[in-house]
C-alpha cells in the first residue's frame, strides 16, 4: 500500500481528482436578474465532461455562490453518486449551517473574514487548533470529511492532524505566482515537504488557489499524494474561451501528464 496514495484516490489509481469551483459562474450570474449563466448547467456540463468533483465557497456576503446554489447543487448531485461535493468556508461564520443541512462529502475550513477579497492564508497552529477541534468533530459526526486550508508549512501538519482534520488543502497562490515568474523551482520544495509531512501524520492532501493549465502539471509532478485539486478562477476564465467540455478535458490532460512516465 503506497502511503502517498490514499484509499479514496486508489480507485483512480492514485491520480488526483479535479474538483471544479463554480464561484465565478455565480459571480457573473449575479450581475443581472436573469439567472444566466446557470450554476447547475455549468455543473452538469463539467461533470458530463469528466470532472470528479464540485467545489463552492458560499461566502456570507453572497457575492457569488448563494445559499440556493448550494442546495440546488446538492439536489443535482443526487444524480451523480460518485461525484464529490466540497463546500468551503469559515466554520465560525456560515459554513457549518451548510454542513448540517447538506452533509457534503467534504467541507474545507478556510479562515477568511466576511468581506475578504479572496482567500489568502491558512489556519495558524497551534493557536487555532483548540477552537477548530469541536467543529471538526461535529462535521465528521455528520459523515463529512474535513479539510483545513493551510499554508505549506511542514511544521504545522502534526497540529492540524491533532485537532482531528482528515486532510489539508495546500494554499497554492505563492506557487502560482512563482511559476508565472519562472521561479517555481525555488518554492516547490516547501510544498513537497508540507505534503510529505501531512502524509506522515495521516493527513490527506488537497491543493488549490490560482492553479491553472500552465502550473498544474509541474505542481502534481513534484508534490506527492495530492488527492484533489479544486480549481475555479482560471478554469472558468478558460471555459469562457474554450467551453466547459474542452476545458475539463484540458485540465484532466494536465493532471494525467503529471502521472505519466516522464518524457511522455
Ligand atoms: C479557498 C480558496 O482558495 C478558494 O477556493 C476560494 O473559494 C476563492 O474564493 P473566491 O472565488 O471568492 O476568490
Ligand atoms: N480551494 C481552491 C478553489 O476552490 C478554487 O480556487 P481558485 O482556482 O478560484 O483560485
Amino acid at each position: 500500500m503506497n502511503p502517498l496514495v490514499a484509499p479514496e484516490s486508489s480507485a483512480r489509481g492514485g491520480v488526483t481528482a479535479l474538483s471544479v469551483n463554480l464561484n465565478k459562474v455565480a459571480l457573473l450570474r449575479n450581475t443581472r436578474h436573469l439567472g444566466i449563466p446557470s450554476v447547475t448547467r455549468a455543473a452538469t456540463a463539467v461533470l458530463e465532461a469528466g470532472a470528479q468533483g464540485l467545489t463552492v465557497h458560499p461566502r456570507p456576503d453572497e457575492r457569488h455562490i448563494r445559499a440556493h446554489d448550494v442546495h440546488d447543487l446538492a439536489a443535482l448531485l443526487k444524480e451523480w453518486p460518485h461525484v464529490e461535493f466540497n463546500i468551503e468556508g469559515n466554520p465560525f461564520h456560515n459554513l457549518m449551517d451548510f454542513v448540517r443541512a447538506v452533509r457534503p462529502h467534504q467541507c474545507t475550513f478556510v479562515p477568511d473574514t466576511v468581506g475578504q477579497f479572496t482567500s489568502d492564508h491558512g489556519w495558524t497552529f497551534p493557536q487555532d487548533g483548540k477552537k477548530l477541534k469541536p467543529l471538526i468533530a461535529e462535521a465528521q459526526a455528520l459523515g463529512v470529511r474535513v479539510s483545513l486550508f493551510m499554508d505549506p508549512m511542514p511544521e504545522a501538519m502534526a497540529a492540524a492532524r491533532a485537532c482531528g482534520a482528515d486532510r489539508v488543502e495546500l494554499y497554492t497562490e505563492t506557487y502560482a505566482q512563482a511559476h508565472a515568474a519562472g521561479k517555481a523551482a525555488a518554492l516547490l520544495p516547501s510544498f513537497e515537504a508540507a505534503a510529505r509531512a501531512a502524509i506522515a501524520v495521516g493527513l490527506g492532501v488537497n491543493a488549490g488557489h490560482d492553479l491553472n493549465r500552465d502550473n498544474l502539471t509541474d505542481f502534481l509532478r513534484t508534490v506527492p499524494g495530492v488527492q484533489e485539486v479544486s480549481i475555479g478562477h482560471a478554469f472558468i476564465a478558460d471555459a469562457l474561451e474554450l467551453g466547459y467540455r474542452e476545458t475539463v478535458h484540458d485540465y484532466l490532460r494536465c493532471i494525467q501528464r503529471a502521472f505519466a512516465p516522464q518524457g511522455r
